[in-house]
C-alpha cells in the first residue's frame, strides 16, 4: 500500500519485507537498496513501537521485544548504512524517530529506555562519523495521530489530546516536515541534535498510554 501511494507521485520505490531486528536482513536490505539506487542519501529510522503496560508487569520477553525493535533494530540500520557510506566514500544523513522522553514515559517505560539509548547513541556517532561527512540527528514526536494510536486502550488514547499545552495531538505531517528539515540541505550544519515536535509536551501535559491511574487523578 505504501509502495503504491509513493509511486502515485512518480517516485521510484524499492520495497522488501524484512525486520530491523535481524542484522542479516538489515544488511541484505541496505545492500540491495544501494545496488538499486547506487547510493542511499538519507536513512530515516521510523520503524518502532511498543505496548502500554505498567513497568512492574513487564515480562523478560516483552521487555526484550521492545528494546530489540527500538534500540537494537535502529542501531543495525544505522551501522549498516554508515558502513556502506564509508566504504564507498559517500556522505550521508540519518534521522532517527525517537519520542518525547524528557519527563519519562510512564506506561511505556521500556520504549523510553530504548529511545533514550538511541538519542545518546546518535550524539556519540554524530561525532565519530563527522569526518566521513555523515550527519546523525533525531526527531522526537509527542503524541501525533497515526494508525499507531490503535495500539492503546481508549482510556489511554483519550489522554493524548491533553498531552501538551496546545491540548490537541499533532499529526504525521508535523513529523514528516521536521524530518525533511533535518535530512535536507536546510540541516547541513546540524548534527547530534534532537528536534522535538511535541506541541510543548516536554513542558506541560499528562499523557498516560495505559489510562491515568487513580492516584494521578486530581479532581
Ligand atoms: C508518556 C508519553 C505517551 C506518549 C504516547 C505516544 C503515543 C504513540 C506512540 C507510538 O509509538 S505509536 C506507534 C504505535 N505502534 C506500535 O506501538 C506497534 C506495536 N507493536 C510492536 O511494535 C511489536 O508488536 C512489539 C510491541 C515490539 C512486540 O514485538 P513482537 O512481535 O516480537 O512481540 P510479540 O510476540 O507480539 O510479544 C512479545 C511479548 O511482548 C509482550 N507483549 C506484547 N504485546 C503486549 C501487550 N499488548 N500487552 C502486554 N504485553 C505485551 C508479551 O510479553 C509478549 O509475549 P507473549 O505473552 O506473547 O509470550
Ligand atoms: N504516533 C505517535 O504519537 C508517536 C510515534 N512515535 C514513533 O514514530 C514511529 C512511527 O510511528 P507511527 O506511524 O505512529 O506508528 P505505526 O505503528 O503506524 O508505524 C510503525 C511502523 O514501524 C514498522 N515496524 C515495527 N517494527 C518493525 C520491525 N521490527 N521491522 C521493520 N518495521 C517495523 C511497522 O511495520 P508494520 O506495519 O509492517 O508492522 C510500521 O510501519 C514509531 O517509531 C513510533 O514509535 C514516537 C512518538 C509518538
Amino acid at each position: 500500500m505504501a509502495r503504491e501511494f509513493l509511486e502515485s507521485f512518480g517516485g521510484r520505490v524499492f520495497a522488501l519485507p524484512m525486520t530491523i531486528r535481524e542484522p542479516d536482513q538489515v544488511e541484505d536490505f541496505v545492500a540491495k537498496t544501494n545496488q538499486e539506487f547506487g547510493a542511499i542519501d538519507v536513512l530515516v529510522n521510523n520503524a518502532g513501537g511498543q505496548f502500554p503496560q505498567a513497568a512492574l508487569d513487564f515480562s523478560p520477553k516483552g521487555w526484550n521485544a521492545v528494546i530489540d525493535t527500538n534500540l537494537n533494530g535502529t542501531w543495525w540500520m544505522m551501522q549498516s548504512a554508515a558502513r556502506h557510506w564509508v566504504a564507498n566514500k559517500q556522505s550521508g544523513s540519518i534521522v532517527n524517530i525517537v519520542a518525547d522522553i524528557w519527563r519519562g514515559m510512564p506506561g511505556i517505560a521500556h520504549t523510553c529506555a530504548a529511545r533514550a539509548g538511541v538519542i545518546y547513541l546518535s550524539k556519540s556517532v554524530a561525532v565519530e562519523w563527522a569526518p566521513h561527512d555523515i550527519r546523525v540527528n533525531c526527531v522526537a514526536p509527542g503524541c501525533c495521530e497515526s494508525n499507531g494510536f490503535g495500539n492503546y486502550p481508549p482510556e489511554g488514547s483519550a489522554t493524548f489530546q491533553d498531552s501538551n499545552p496546545m491540548r490537541h495531538a499533532g499529526d504525521e505531517w508535523d513529523v514528516a516536515e521536521g524530518v525533511v528539515y533535518m535530512a535536507a540541505n536546510s540541516g547541513k550544519f546540524v548534527t547530534g541534535e534532537v528536534l522535538n515536535i511535541d506541541g510543548g509536551q516536554q513542558l506541560w501535559g499528562d499523557p498516560w498510554p495505559t489510562g491515568r491511574p487513580d492516584y494521578f487523578r486530581i479532581s
